[in-house]
């Protein structure tokens, strides 16, 4: 039986065979090559002060369905930044998320912080159009990944100078994480096979986490309260996405969720 991440996969290789088939690897390549370095998201993350958030640019998801429109992810991407988050997130995938390398591309434009492209990463291609598009950091879901697969576009990313979010749901993929190396670990709240949210996941997964790294706690954030739990918890940073889009003021909700912290 398929699971929701097999689902979403299936979707990404075709939409990546049609770009791919438009835009080959050998120009892909090139327009990387000539994009402005990446941003130092390991930095954004690390720099003193109040928890980092990572602000979420989310239209729809499989859990929640429609979430907001966002006509101008741009505006809300220098909301967010205004607020203070420490990077913003871009949803890039089109079925399920309503996302595109469109809202990629305008967000970069629009922001000086860290933009992660956050998508189902399975081939060295998207790393390059990432890179292409001006992101400074890529997602990859140790869940959607063997082990080969994961060493070779975590290297990848390093070589394009991009900070790799490396996103883990239970021990075994946390551990694989920390194997890796992983600079940035994030543990996701949210069973990939289920969608079910639950906090504790990060509290008990965590501690696998060396201090060294960054533990980025996703999903399931409602508030300042649930912010103050994960952090509790050990966490660096928060990535959120429906408490933003769906709370109004976008600056000031980024405030709040770093303690009334001024950007
Ligand atoms: O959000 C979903 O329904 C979802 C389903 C399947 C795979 C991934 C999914 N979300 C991606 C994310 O990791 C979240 O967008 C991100 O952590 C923010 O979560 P939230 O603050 O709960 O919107």
């Amino acid at each position: 039986m398929p699971t929701v991440l097999d689902d979403i996969i299936s979707g990404v290789r075709e939409d990546l065979d049609v770009r791919q088939r438009a835009l080959p690897f050998s120009a892909v390549q090139q327009l990387a090559t000539d994009a402005p370095a990446a941003r130092d998201a390991r930095a954004a993350l690390t720099a003193p002060g109040a928890v980092k958030v990572i602000a979420e640019v989310k239209r729809k998801s499989p859990s929640k369905g429609e979430l907001a429109t966002i006509p101008d992810p741009a505006e809300l991407a220098a909301a967010y930044a205004a607020g203070g988050a420490s990077v913003i997130s871009v949803l890039t995938e089109e079925r399920r998320f309503g996302g595109s390398l469109a809202d990629l591309d305008a967000v970069r434009a629009a922001v000086d912080v860290p933009v992660l492209r956050k998508d189902f990463m399975v081939s060295e291609y998207q790393l390059w159009e990432a890179r292409a598009h001006g992101a400074d950091v890529i997602l990859l879901i140790v869940a959607a990944l063997d082990d080969p697969q994961l060493r070779d576009l975590h290297q990848l990313a390093g070589e394009l100078g991009m900070t790799a979010l490396v996103e883990a749901h239970d021990e075994a993929e946390t551990d694989r994480a920390v194997d890796l190396g992983a600079q940035v670990i994030g543990i996701n709240a949210r069973n990939l096979k289920t969608l079910e949210v639950d906090r504790a996941v990060f509290a008990r997964l965590a501690p696998r986490v060396p201090e060294t790294a960054v533990r980025v706690a996703e999903s399931g954030v409602r508030g300042r309260d649930d912010v103050a739990d994960y952090v509790a918890s050990g966490a660096d940073a928060v990535l959120v996405g429906e408490a933003l889009v769906t709370g109004g003021d976008p600056r000031e909700a980024v405030g709040v969720l770093r303690g009334g912290a001024t950007a």
